[in-house]
């Protein structure tokens, strides 16, 4: 893995909220393919890590390195021009738009209506969005319906098919399987597989160590804004992750 070029670098970065410092210089690389677990206690920083990364905040300081080209982000929606997804809890999908609306959201195909209006294309959008979703094996009957009528675990996947169908370089999840049923997790969970096979890097943050040690290639775990540390998954396990996590192994 140490021969290919990281797809993201991410070198001392850093953010601050008035005196706090939510994270602190922090560098971390993702390789191609492989699925890196972000864990750390409440409060740790990892949501605002992800947020620096995926453009919904600015560093104050370090820089950010995508296919070897340091990047800003003005925006989420310049990030994901840019080919980095995120998923967030609330999963940032329309919910009163259908599934090939949100796949196409911000980036619709526009059609001549008479030679004269622009108008969507949305039978463009439907077949793409059904061939995305079948080659991900991905089972929504009736891809008209809003977004809001559908399940949990089929939002997630929703949101992947986008990830999938604009050639995302990275993808970040923010506790993508907290909000469903076992069934659905296991769905997700194997989706995450789908996107390494792919070649697409994942980071995914969980409190679920279970699922983390299911999908994850390696582990960073974050304490009080900095990196505690990071790990391959085969040479650890969740005592020494748990350890890391709350700052055990430097108590008396
Ligand atoms: N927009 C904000 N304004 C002020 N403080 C913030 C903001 N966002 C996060 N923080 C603070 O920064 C620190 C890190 O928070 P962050 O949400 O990144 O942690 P986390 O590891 O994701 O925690 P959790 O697992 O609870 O989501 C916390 O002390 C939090 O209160």
């Amino acid at each position: 893995m140490s021969t290919t070029q990281p797809i993201l670098q991410v070198k001392d970065i850093s953010k601050h909220f008035g005196g706090l410092i939510a994270v602190d210089r922090v560098s971390l690389e993702v390789y191609p393919g492989e699925v890196v677990g972000l864990l750390g206690d409440n409060g740790a920083g990892k949501s605002t890590l992800i947020k620096l990364i995926s453009g919904v905040h600015h560093p104050d300081g370090g820089q950010i390195v995508l296919d070897g080209h340091e990047v800003s982000f003005s925006s989420p929606l310049e990030a994901r021009r840019q080919g980095i997804e995120t998923i967030y809890q609330d999963l940032a999908l329309c919910e009163n738009l259908d599934a090939p609306a949100n796949i196409f959201l911000g980036r619709e195909p526009i059609r001549r209506f008479l030679g004269l209006l622009n108008v969507l294309n949305r039978a463009y959008m439907l077949t793409e969005s059904r061939q995305v979703l079948d080659q991900l094996d991905i089972k929504i009957p009736n891809l008209r319906r809003p977004i809001r009528l559908m399940s949990g675990g089929q939002r997630q996947a929703v949101a992947i098919a986008r990830a999938v169908y604009w050639n995302a370089r990275l993808m970040i999840m923010d506790e993508p399987t907290a909000a469903l049923g076992i069934p659905e997790q296991q769905k997700v969970l194997q989706l995450v597989r789908t996107l390494r096979e792919r070649g697409v890097p994942v980071i995914i943050i969980s409190h679920n160590l279970q699922d983390v040690f299911a999908v994850a290639d390696r582990i960073i775990v974050m304490r009080r804004g900095r990196k505690a540390g990071e790990r391959s998954i085969k040479a650890t396990n969740d005592n020494e992750i748990v350890s890391m996590m709350v700052g055990a192994e430097q108590e008396e």
